[in-house]
């Protein structure tokens, strides 16, 4: 099976953790669409949101999937507005199999507390922007997901094992 095998999840859902987790379990190569983007801009995801805009992200994030979408067996974790471009949506949902990793808005209030590195959360009350944020993102994770997996209660390398588990099973 030559498919990639896509993450994606609300910010603090475990996707970079647990990507390169089942990368490994899996024997693929690994990739974070949030990096390949610092990589290829030469700047770092807040330097970006405050020179370029969300709007730039997101449009360096549509050329980034895509690419990636191309390679291969790879596992590919995303960035948590992915699913905001409906060609994105359509990209996932065509390319391979697709993780949608949960978690409850308090484990991922809990977990991206401490990172200061997600322009998105640096608010007065993240608590609520994650609510908010979920509330309009939920549906569009669902629409792409092949499995939902949650991630609480369990260390990185059980989901991922879980995860890899399905992988070799799918058809
Ligand atoms: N299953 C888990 N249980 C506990 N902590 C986790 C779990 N998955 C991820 N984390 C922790 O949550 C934080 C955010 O994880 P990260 O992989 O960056 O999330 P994402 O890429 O989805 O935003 C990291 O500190 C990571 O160690
Ligand atoms: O949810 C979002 O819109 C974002 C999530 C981040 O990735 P993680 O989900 O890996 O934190 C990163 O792409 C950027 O800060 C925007
Ligand atoms: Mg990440």
């Amino acid at each position: 099976m030559s498919q990639p095998v896509f993450l994606v999840g609300p910010m603090g859902a475990g996707k970079t953790t647990i990507g390169k987790q089942l990368a490994q379990q899996l024997g693929y190569p690994f990739k974070d669409s949030d990096r390949e983007i610092e990589d290829r801009t030469g700047a770092d995801i807040p330097w970006i949101f405050d020179v370029e805009g969300e709007a730039g992200f997101r449009q360096r994030e549509v050329v980034v999937l895509a690419d990636l979408a191309t390679q291969g067996q790879l596992v590919i974790a995303t960035g948590g507005g992915i699913v905001m471009r409906e060609e994105n949506r359509d990209c996932l949902k065509q390319s391979g199999i697709v993780f949608y990793l949960t978690a409850s808005t308090e484990q991922l209030l809990e977990r991206t507390a401490k990172d200061k590195r997600r322009p998105l959360l640096q608010v007065a009350d993240p608590e609520s922007r994650i609510r908010e944020l979920l509330a309009i993102r939920d549906p569009l994770y669902a629409e792409v997901a092949t499995y939902i997996i949650n991630t609480e209660k369990r260390p990185p390398r059980q989901v991922a094992q879980e995860m890899a588990d399905l992988v070799r099973n799918h058809k």
